[in-house]
């Protein structure tokens, strides 16, 4: 299909297996997740053309492998975003910018100043790299990769080298540049937070295998989901603001449950994603009357599993179909509320956090 990516790639890198077969979406960003060594940046190398492993990979109706066919990387429309910013030292922003800069008239070409905005390089744009932090080191590289007019934006961990100062810095510009443009991306990544942040898609790696692959918030809340057992699971839920109380709470809607968050500069009508980590999340038969937290949501339990010798792993699921988290409780509480499957509870939320606001 046209609109999709399809990676299919079957083969031996030194003594490296790799066997992932997958799809992604012709937009937003893609995350390739999975831990070191599982096989991210062999695929996205694979993609440019860097690495030659037997297979057939396809970008929006080109084929640019496949049996016959292997398209060398000068002519595939990509730009590539790598874990250290490189920037040409001798030349200033404005230059790196511009150099490689390809010019078309195709309409969703996009513009030196609509790059130069979105990045917030306006105020960098006659400073020497030298003279950058990490963080605008990187974003002129994004700004370069852009500006080749790619129709696939390949990026390799570029928020790994950045401290956690820099990194919160920089990803609202991801979130800028994921909102105004068209270009679909893949992002390699072993940091869940970037996952839960910034991904549309994931597609879950595992020693050169797939172990998942779908739209982020169906893989992770999938009842097997192999993130389920990691002790930071989060759900990811979009939500729409609805109103901002007096109080200054905002409450989102997702599906028809109302979530409440303390959170500044939103409105109503915004698009935003909601983090309920499985550890935030306790159960209650009924609704507490005297009690500070907020959130007390219902919903009923999809699936119950066993994590560990001393803790019960519950999939939970909103009203219609709206969405699902997980809660982990103890197994001392999972026995004493008798709990089961199909069972409508109060999901008691101690802390929603807002992710980004699409
Ligand atoms: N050119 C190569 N020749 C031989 N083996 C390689 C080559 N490149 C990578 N490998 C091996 O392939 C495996 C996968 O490497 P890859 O860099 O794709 O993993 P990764 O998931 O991106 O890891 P990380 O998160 O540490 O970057 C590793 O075992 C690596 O040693």
């Amino acid at each position: 299909m046209s609109d999709q990516i399809s990676i299919r790639l079957a083969g031996q890198l030194g003594q490296f297996d790799l066997n992932v077969d997958f799809a992604a979406p012709m937009h937003g960003i893609t995350a390739l997740f999975g831990p070191s060594g599982c096989g991210k940046t062999t695929i996205l190398r694979s993609v440019a053309g860097l690495n030659r492993i037997p297979g057939e990979i396809r970008v929006g109706g080109e084929t640019w492998q496949n049996e016959r066919l292997f398209l060398p990387t000068h002519k595939r429309p990509i730009g590539y975003v790598f874990q250290e910013p490189s920037l040409f030292p001798h030349l200033s922003v404005r230059q790196n910018l511009t150099y490689g800069a390809r010019r078309t008239k195709a309409e969703h070409a996009i513009r030196f100043d609509d790059v130069v905005e979105l990045l917030g390089l306006a105020h960098l744009i006659d400073r020497w790299p030298t003279h950058l932090s990490g963080g605008e080191r990187q974003r002129v590289s994004i700004g370069r990769a852009l500006l080749s007019q790619p129709r696939l934006l390949l990026m390799d961990e570029p928020l790994s080298a950045l401290d956690r100062m820099a990194k919160d810095e920089i990803l609202p510009y991801f979130e800028a540049l994921h909102s105004s443009l068209k270009i679909p991306m893949l992002l390699v990544t072993h940091d869940i937070s970037e996952v839960e942040r910034l991904a549309d898609h994931l597609v879950l790696l595992k020693s050169g295998r797939v172990q998942a692959s779908g739209r982020l918030s169906d893989v992770l809340t999938a009842p097997d989901s192999p993130l389920a057992a990691r002790s930071d699971f989060a759900a990811v839920l979009p939500g729409l603001v609805d109103r901002i109380d007096p109080d200054g709470i905002a409450v989102v809607k997702v599906g028809e449950t109302e979530i409440y968050l303390l959170a500044d500069s939103l409105s109503p009508g915004d698009s935003v994603r909601v983090r309920i980590a499985a550890g935030d999340v306790s159960i209650a038969r009924q609704r507490a009357q005297d009690s500070s937290i907020l959130n007390a949501v219902p919903v009923h339990i999809l699936s119950i599993e066993p994590m560990g010798l001393s803790e019960t792993g519950l999939l939970l699921g909103l009203p219609d179909g709206a969405g699902q988290f997980r809660a982990r409780i103890s197994r001392r509480s999972n026995a004493k509320l008798n709990l089961q499957e199909g069972d409508e509870v109060i999901a008691q939320i101690k802390s929603v956090s807002l992710l980004a606001n699409r």
